[in-house]
């Protein structure tokens, strides 16, 4: 690095330091009010290129979900504008913007960076704007939201200090004679693209846009456009906390310009998260230099053991209905044992259901299904013999949620076992349905083999969850399937992904992780081996017969 570099290096670092005292106890970084939001004072998204904040003159009008009200405009860019973002992505080579034989001390940086980070999102005035806005865009409970910014913010304290570049350590083994010694290293891929879905406004950009910058990448990033206001704020804060304008790009966009991007831009690595349909196209369109965090279609078994019924009741529907079931980890399909049928497991969960409200967004608008999709699914579900609706299966009452969104009571449908293994019930049963809705189905001990079976047919294996503290059918279960965070034991559940464990799928290579150190390895580089054979050459070496 010229000596030039290095003091206008210093000299960046000394004036973000004076502008993050400055911030620390404000919320300078933003340009809006989250409460303040609304028809008559909408709030705008812009998009950040070359390092310039920039807008198009192509609006896209987003509704509040409570009410309809056009409350945000999203600079969004069209096919024909996205020449600056294929330029800016193309300018980063494919060694990245560091590694570690190239500019270390941007893994410092990032230490830094993430150690002021999450050194805001300690301060309750920065922790309560970022939950309140998440609440705006994607309405979950105040707990729900402040708890997505909790992982955020404990994520981005344990990767402060030295910790990014314990990311990227090597390892070496003896060679075969004097002088050779082979090294292993985390590369970056360089240009790189991440795309995320509506449910986890900051938790999911965030984590993962960190984790591809920690290893070296340039990334571009596309939020979903409902969402994307959040992670527009978020990069404000990483501005104020010293990361490089133009390390990241943020674009908002549709899908199909998102698309044309990708094949323009041709990033060495995307990874995505969203539906198992996108996820499918992009691997296929991108030959298969993707990694994905698809959709999830959860299941939960409660074993022979019955115990705590309260606190299993409560978990439930926790898993089941939080977030009005937009989870990708939601609880999807409840295996009982006929065990539980002795106590009140049913009437707990019906009652726990029915005390979900509007007012607190303990239930609220699903953001991408409507109301008649998720009503006509039930109505199929009951056709099928045997079925019953345990409770919901309505429209939310007294309510101002927009047509395009969905409303509905926190929902779940009783399918017999042995009529959703049929071929004809098996796909309309485990189709993910992004709402408050769950199927339950109950086994006796003969059944297990038909439970397996069904989890076996099974075509996304992200969360699980076996509520049993019998160690004999943990391992039963455990040992034949493949969910690729799977929770056992008593107090077992299939939501949480917060930043001290891996949350991915498992059983498709295309699998990502998020979170944990492992996953932003796994993530966001590749292994690089660098075999140093410097000699001596051994005196009296003589060339020997060609082989
Ligand atoms: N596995 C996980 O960790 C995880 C986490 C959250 C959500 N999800 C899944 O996400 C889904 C819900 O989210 P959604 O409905 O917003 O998903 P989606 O697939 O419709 O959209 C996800 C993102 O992809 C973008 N997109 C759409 N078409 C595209 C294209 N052709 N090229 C590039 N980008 C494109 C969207 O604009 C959005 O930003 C559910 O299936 C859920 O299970 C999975």
């Amino acid at each position: 690095m010229s000596m030039l570099r290095i003091c206008r290096g210093i000299r960046n670092n000394v004036s973000s330091s004076l502008t993050f005292s400055r911030l620390i106890h404000s919320l300078q970084f933003a340009t809006i009010k989250a409460e303040e939001i609304s028809g008559s004072q909408p709030a705008e998204v812009h998009n950040l290129v070359h390092g310039k904040w920039m807008k198009s003159d192509n609006w896209n009008t987003i509704p509040d979900p409570l009410n309809g009200e056009p409350f945000i405009k999203v600079s969004e860019v069209d096919e024909n504008g996205i020449k600056p973002f294929v330029e800016s992505l193309s300018k980063c080579t494919k060694h990245g913007l560091h590694n570690p034989f190239k500019s270390p001390e941007r893994y410092l940086l990032y230490g830094d960076v993430s150690a002021k980070a999450g050194y805001m999102f300690s301060l309750p005035e920065v922790s309560d704007f970022f939950a309140k806005l998440i609440q705006r865009v994607s309405p979950k409970s105040y707990q729900q939201a402040l708890g997505e910014v909790y992982v955020t913010g404990k994520f981005l304290e344990n990767f402060s200090g030295d910790q990014v570049r314990f990311l990227a350590r090597s390892f070496g083994v003896p060679g075969n004679h004097l002088g050779q010694q082979s090294h292993g290293f985390r590369w970056p891929y360089g240009p790189v693209a991440l795309i995320t879905p509506f449910n986890f406004p900051l938790e999911i950009p965030v984590l993962q846009l960190m984790g591809a910058l920690y290893m070296g990448n340039k990334p571009v990033l596309k939020v979903d456009s409902k969402v994307c206001i959040v992670m527009e704020q978020m990069l404000r804060l990483l501005h104020a906390c010293g990361m490089p304008a133009e390390d990241v790009d943020f674009i908002n966009s549709d899908g199909l310009t998102m698309n044309k991007l990708l094949l323009e831009a041709n990033p060495r690595m995307t990874l995505f998260t969203g539906s198992s349909r996108i996820a499918d196209k992009l691997a296929y369109d991108l030959n298969g230099r993707i990694k994905l965090e698809d959709a999830g279609f959860d299941w939960k078994i409660l074993g022979p053991d019955v115990n705590e019924v309260d606190y299993v009741s409560w978990v439930c529907d926790q898993d089941a209905y939080a977030c009005s079931g937009q989870k990708c980890s939601a609880q999807s399909l409840l295996f009982v044992h006929e065990n539980w049928n002795q106590t009140s497991l049913m009437s707990h969960l019906s009652y726990l259901a029915g005390r979900r409200k509007l007012d607190n967004l303990t239930i609220g608008p699903v953001l991408t299904v409507t109301t008649e999709a998720m009503l006509e699914h039930k109505n199929n579900l009951l056709k099928i013999p045997g079925a019953k609706l345990l409770w919901g299966g309505e429209e939310l009452e007294n309510h101002s949620i927009p047509k395009v969104y969905g409303a509905i009571k926190p929902t779940a449908v009783f399918v017999p076992l042995e009529q959703i293994l049929k071929a004809e019930h098996y796909e309309l049963v485990t189709k993910e349905i992004f709402g408050p809705f769950q199927i339950v189905t109950e086994y006796k001990n003969s059944q297990i083999p038909m439970v397996l079976n069904a989890l076996e047919k099974m075509h996304a294996h992200l969360t699980a969850a076996v509520v049993s503290n019998d160690p004999l059918f943990i391992q039963e279960i455990v040992g034949k399937t493949v969910n690729g965070t799977t929770y056992v034991g008593l107090r077992a559940r299939t939501t949480g992904a917060p930043q001290n464990h891996w949350f991915g799928p498992a059983g498709d290579p295309r699998g990502a992780g998020i979170g944990t150190p492992e996953a932003i390895r796994l993530v966001w580089s590749c292994h690089r081996e660098v075999i140093y054979d410097v000699g001596p050459v051994p005196r009296n070496w003589q060339i020997p017969p060609s082989t």
